[in-house]
């Protein structure tokens, strides 16, 4: 599902009646933001969106429910200055429907160019990150040395190796400094704005992904013990698209707060997912930080071509990364750190299909260990454990806790759901909402583990909840 591409007036006038108008003198490059622009012509009727007509942020099309909406907003807005922007000249025209370009792929969600305009917070892009010099020597550098072979790309890994099986560093095997060919990097990445200068210091882990035309990679969101912190990523010689998906959380979305944003709606998964996309130019350098690197799942399409506004890019030529991490140990709560952008985390245990005792006890074993390192603070090592690699879904498919449950409840005697949030991310989930989620044929109870969960309350916000399936219950 993308949005529909609005064409430039055509003509003189752009007279053909319409319930888009292409405004101009108006948008984010001149100080005006689409949530005003929304308010000013939602006073002529329902605004289904305000977007970004081409790039250069001062002209954005303004999509109206009905097409009496668009004549009254023109007639009373055109060629006037707007007190309530910025006492600007509106030049407003209908706008058409414009037929998809030959070759665009239909899955297409508007491709930002700048972190503005994407509007995640703690995502960062800066353009221009290193010279076309510079990129030549990292690209000869990493050329010299020994790639190895993915099933569809090739990766180097320096500092700590990455495991794609557990997706995690084993931190006992360091592969020494990161090598002396990326110091220059290091040395522009102390000078990101608003970044302490120390950070870059404890970069310790260098991922070389090099992509063929047309490779992408993913949605995932990088393992939480495995890495602490920032996520810096400098793409070289071929252009991508970066999307962004944040899932979901106990049925609720964060607001859509851009117009970028499509709201994904799948009746079949009952998920819904936030979604995003940006344009990564080769040179350019990519922070993740903070919700966009807790809270966002990131992935790059599998296109040969992109589009970007109105133009298509094709990717011609390989693309090369280097994702500089931090190794670090598991993050440990507390009020300041990166816990507080922690996703929401459903963590599903199950009692195998086998309906093997010893499978039961097995799980309930984990089930303990999770609720101790949960009880010692240590979150994200918890969610590690249970999400990879035992869960029955990997971390590229994010716990959908209406399906998970029903899925967990069909097939297994017992499941146990815990069930933490960031109170800061999503407060208003609580547990009767929860119970929503569970068919009313299906009694619940908080006790045992959950009681013994909430006479040590860490985490208001987590909750276990042990689900039993009533006996008797025919499918
Ligand atoms: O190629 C990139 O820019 C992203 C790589 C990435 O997401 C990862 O290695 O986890
Ligand atoms: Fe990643």
């Amino acid at each position: 599902m993308g949005l529909p591409r609005f064409g430039r007036p055509k003509g003189e006038g752009g007279s053909q009646l319409s319930p888009n108008l292409y405004v101009a003198n108006c948008g984010p490059a001149v100080g005006v933001s689409y949530e005003a622009i929304a308010v000013v012509f939602g006073a002529f009727g329902d605004v289904k969106g305000v977007y970004a007509a081409d790039e250069s942020g001062s002209r954005v099309v303004v999509s109206f429910v009905e097409e009496g909406s668009a004549q009254a907003a023109m007639k009373a807005l055109d060629g006037r200055p707007c007190l309530d922007l910025g006492g600007r000249s509106l030049h407003i025209r209908y706008s058409v429907l414009r037929p998809t370009p030959l070759g665009q792929i239909n899955d297409t969600v508007p491709v930002s160019l700048t972190a503005l305009e994407l509007n995640i917070p703690g995502l960062y892009l800066l353009h221009d990150f290193v010279s076309c010099k510079e990129e030549e020597e990292l690209l000869a550098a990493v050329d010299e040395r020994p790639w190895k072979n993915l099933s569809k790309r090739r990766v180097q890994h320096y500092g700590y190796e990455f495991c794609y099986d557990t997706r995690n560093v084993d931190p006992k095997q360091h592969l020494g400094e990161l090598p002396s060919f990326v110091s220059p990097v290091f040395e522009k990445i102390s000078m990101f704005p608003g970044l302490d200068n120390a950070a870059n210091k404890v970069l310790n882990q260098l991922t070389v992904n090099e992509y063929p035309p047309g490779v992408g990679l993913s949605p995932h969101i990088d393992t939480h013990s495995a890495f602490e912190g920032l996520i810096f990523s400098l793409s070289l010689a071929g252009p991508c698209i970066m999307e962004f998906r944040r899932y979901a959380e106990g049925g609720l979305l964060p607001k859509a707060s851009s117009s970028t944003d499509i709201k994904i709606e799948n009746p079949e998964t009952t998920s819904n997912f936030l979604r995003r996309a940006i344009y990564l130019p080769p040179r350019s350098m990519l922070l993740l930080s903070g919700e966009a690197r807790y809270a966002w799942h990131h992935y790059i399409p599998h296109h040969k071509i992109d589009m970007v506004k109105d133009s298509m890019i094709r990717r011609s030529s390989r693309r090369v990364s280097f994702t500089f991490r931090k190794q670090g140990k598991d993050v440990k709560y507390n009020s300041e750190n990166t816990f507080q952008f922690w996703q929401l985390q459903v963590l599903l245990f199950r009692t195998s299909r086998s309906k093997n005792k010893e499978d039961e006890s097995l799980w309930l074993k984990r089930l303990n260990q999770i609720i101790n390192l949960i009880l010692k603070f240590r979150v994200n090592l918890a969610v590690d454990r249970v999400l990879a690699p035992h869960a029955t879904y990997s971390r590229e498919q994010p716990a959908k806790i209406g399906v998970d449950v029903r899925m967990a409840l069909n097939s297994e005697k017992i499941a146990f759901l815990v069930l933490g949030y960031c109170s800061n991310i999503i407060p208003q989930v609580r547990l009767p909402d929860l119970s929503a989620f569970l068919p009313c044929s299906w009694r619940f109870n908080l006790k045992d583990l959950s009681e013994q969960l909430h006479a040590n309350v860490i985490f208001p916000n987590i909750v276990i909840l042990k689900v039993k399936k009533r006996v008797g219950f025919s499918k």
